[in-house]
């Protein structure tokens, strides 16, 4: 009988819902280079070794936006089982920051209100985007985790 195979570790991943005076909602595309290149997201990134999830959320905003955020609202914590991880996403809402967030790592910045025109979305973010979309009175478009499809420059097929 052949063993089982090791239990996958979770990677700790810190995320910040940075939401304006007006409800909007800051989502960032994820550069070339990292899995899912091209994907939406909102910022953050992986704890350190012996970092707490505050912790890991106020360096990876500073690093990646250049923002020095104020009180972080720790909200609820989802798995997602992606082929390159199983990862743990600590959600936490910042509603108060110093500066302007800024690309710094060659991400897009969008501010995004209901509905969504930002695609293709994480799909490790669905949970979330259904209850900020339930607590909104929104509705929550599927097609927003569907990858781009149909290359424009693809000739159209033949009617049957
Ligand atoms: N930041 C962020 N990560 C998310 C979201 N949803 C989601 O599934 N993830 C996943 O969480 C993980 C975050 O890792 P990352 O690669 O962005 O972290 P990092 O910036 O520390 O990366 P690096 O230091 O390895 O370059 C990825 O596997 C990503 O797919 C989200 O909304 N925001």
């Amino acid at each position: 009988m052949s063993a089982a195979p090791p239990a996958r570790r979770h990677t700790e991943v810190a995320v910040g819902i940075l939401v304006r005076a007006d409800g909007a909602l800051l989502f960032a595309s994820r550069p070339g280079g990292k899995p899912y290149a091209g994907y939406w997201e909102f910022p953050g990134g992986k704890l350190e070794a012996g970092e707490t999830v505050e912790q890991a959320l106020r360096r990876e905003l500073r690093e990646e936006l250049g923002v020095t955020i104020g009180p972080v609202e720790r909200w609820q914590a989802t798995e997602h089982d992606y082929p390159h991880a199983l990862v743990r996403l600590h959600w936490c809402k910042v509603r108060a920051w110093e500066g302007e967030p800024q690309a710094r790592e060659g991400q897009e910045l969008r501010w995004q209100r209901w509905p969504l025109d930002v695609r293709p979305v994480l799909p490790g973010a669905r949970p979330v985007l259904a209850r900020l979309a339930r607590e909104e009175g929104a509705e929550l478009d599927e097609a927003v985790f569907e990858p781009a499809q149909v290359p424009a420059d693809r000739p159209p097929s033949p009617c049957a």
